[in-house]
């Protein structure tokens, strides 16, 4: 897979404050890739340090095979790290050209951009009557208008209403579906399971995952279990291969799985060792539950 970007060990400190910490990672090319993490976590502060605009303490990174300057390379980026900030007095379509203007890019795309965004319509209003979610969709059209390998969206849905979020995830699953790589920073772990692909999750500036957003899922369960002799059912899950983890919470018994395991299996097995259960309930952790359970690995 060719590779858009790749974060090598990674730190940055603000005085005694470590906004990022050792962090590496890689972004590759067709994916959508979310930075999830609480606020503060250090999802900004590594946009800013990969997009030059924050020094980094120590660690590298590169854009595409690292052949050319950042400065170079991030004329095929797109991003959206601040606001949208355009001219107020002037139309949509105006200040399009004047981003054309000052990037150097042809003007031929500002139609098809808008288009891309849900504006063509609105092209010839002020930006200043424009809504937050229309301002937001505006300059994801201005990022676009290079045609850029990757766009950056910080938060791409602060502060907007149920519609606006709406629109501009479908819009960014369609920027994704014509083969643009995405990387987005959010600390809504819905948007990102909406949204992304893949996932890094930090948190005080550590990474605590990174992965398929499919596989952060991919536990295999957990039972939760009573029986009248609970030290008995404790040590035949201690001696069975399927289980790892063990909670007890009063009478009831927590069984985390190490792998594939049906109720009926369970229930047979303990009976062919002469334990007759009282409850016997499988769960899976939801994907909120798992994030949960990740970011107070660390203690705050
Ligand atoms: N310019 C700065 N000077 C000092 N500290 C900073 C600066 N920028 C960020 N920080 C600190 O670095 C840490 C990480 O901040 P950062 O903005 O990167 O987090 P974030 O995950 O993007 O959070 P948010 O979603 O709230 O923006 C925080 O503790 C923040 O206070």
């Amino acid at each position: 897979m060719e590779k858009i970007l790749q974060i090598n060990n990674l730190t940055k400190k603000f005085g005694p404050v470590t906004a990022v910490k050792d962090l590496s990672f890689t972004i590759e090319k067709g994916n959508v890739y979310g930075i999830l993490g609480p606020n503060g976590s250090g999802k900004s502060t590594t946009l800013g340090i990969v997009l030059n605009v924050v020094n980094k303490t120590s660690g590298d990174f590169q854009w595409f095979d690292g052949q050319q300057s950042t400065h170079e390379a991030l004329k095929k980026v797109g991003a959206i790290i601040e606001r949208p900030n355009f001219y107020p007095y002037m139309t949509a379509a105006q200040n399009l050209n004047l981003v054309c203007k000052i990037k150097d890019v042809s003007p031929e795309k500002i139609e098809e951009k808008l288009e891309l965004v849900g504006l063509l319509e609105r092209k010839d209003s002020k930006f200043r009557t424009f809504s937050l979610g229309m301002k937001q969709r505006l300059a994801i059209a201005s990022a676009l208008l290079n045609d850029p390998e990757i766009l950056i969206l910080d938060e791409p849905t602060n502060g907007l209403d149920p519609q606006g979020i709406h629109q501009i995830r479908s819009i960014i699953t369609k920027i994704a579906s014509d083969g643009t790589t995405i990387l987005l920073a959010s600390h809504l772990l819905d948007e990102v399971e909406k949204v992304c692909s893949h996932v890094v999750i930090i948190r005080k500036g550590e990474k605590l995952y990174s992965g398929p957003v499919d596989q952060l899922n991919a536990s295999h369960g957990f039972f939760e279990l009573k029986a009248n002799d609970q030290e008995k059912l404790k040590a035949l899950l201690e001696s069975h291969p399927s289980f790892g983890k063990l909670v007890e919470k009063g009478d009831c018994l927590t069984a985390f799985l190490t792998e594939p395991m049906d109720a009926e299996t369970l229930n047979t097995y303990l009976f062919d060792n002469g334990l007759v259960l009282s409850q016997l309930i499988k769960r899976k952790e939801s994907l909120e539950e798992q994030f949960l359970q990740l970011t107070n690995q660390i203690s705050a």
